[in-house]
């Protein structure tokens, strides 16, 4: 069983404080920074990209956990790796669900020491990416469309968690199962129930006292 992790999306933080705001997450008991990237053509909306997270390397020694919601995810990885990227998922969508392709960008991560798996959006099936479980070091579900912070929870996608956790069991592999969006209180106990062990967490953890948050749902 792996230890419950919280990883707060700085897609949510107040930009006007920034230095309180990353002094609150390191702080507190988050042990993953949740950095997310969108290109505006993968999703309907645009974020940040290495710059940024150099930014955020150089104020916090939290995991950096890259989520790449872009359209040509090999062609940036390097610039990322650069900037301070821990883990990175990308989207299996962004390489047309082809597994070959999606192992050979895990390798080539595994490669340079950064931690790495995938991420599905809620109508991908998980189910055809079985082959790839022995070489991740975690799987991303998306609980809701990605592209915005502040969105509600879809329950049904913790169909695909307990999937993964049932196939986790029976192999006897150990990466961990992240869930990302609309995770508060109550969605946080159903993502464990299921079989998550890495929450990530935006608009909740940065609406109020940041350790407290983070604390409430680990
Ligand atoms: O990747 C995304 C959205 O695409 C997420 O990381 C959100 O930033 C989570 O925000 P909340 O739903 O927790 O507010």
């Amino acid at each position: 069983m792996n230890e419950h992790i919280v990883a707060p999306s700085v897609l949510s933080l107040d930009y006007t404080h920034l230095k309180e705001q990353v002094r609150g997450l390191n702080e507190s008991n988050a042990k993953w920074l949740h950095f997310d990237v969108m290109d505006g053509h993968f999703v309907p909306n645009i974020t940040f990209g290495p710059i940024i997270l150099h930014t955020f390397d150089q104020m916090s020694d939290l995991f950096m956990d890259v989520h790449l919601m872009i359209s040509d995810p090999e062609k940036y990885i390097p610039d990322f790796i650069k900037a301070g990227a821990d883990g990175i998922t990308f989207h299996t969508e962004a390489v047309g669900n082809d597994i070959e392709h999606i192992r050979k960008i895990i390798d080539d991560l595994h490669a340079q020491s950064i931690k790495a798996g995938f991420v599905v959006k809620p109508k991908t099936d998980i189910k055809q990416f079985e082959p790839l479980l022995p070489i991740v070091d975690y799987i991303l579900i998306m609980s809701v469309e990605p592209g915005f912070g502040g969105q509600k929870f879809m329950p049904d996608q913790l169909e695909k968690v307990r999937w993964l956790d049932a196939k986790r069991q029976e192999k006897g592999l150990s990466f961990r199962i992240e869930i990302d969006g609309g995770i508060n209180e109550t969605t946080a106990k159903e993502a464990y129930a299921a079989g998550c062990d890495t929450l990530v967490a935006g608009s909740y953890v940065f609406k109020a006292d940041i350790a407290k948050q983070v604390d409430s749902i680990l």
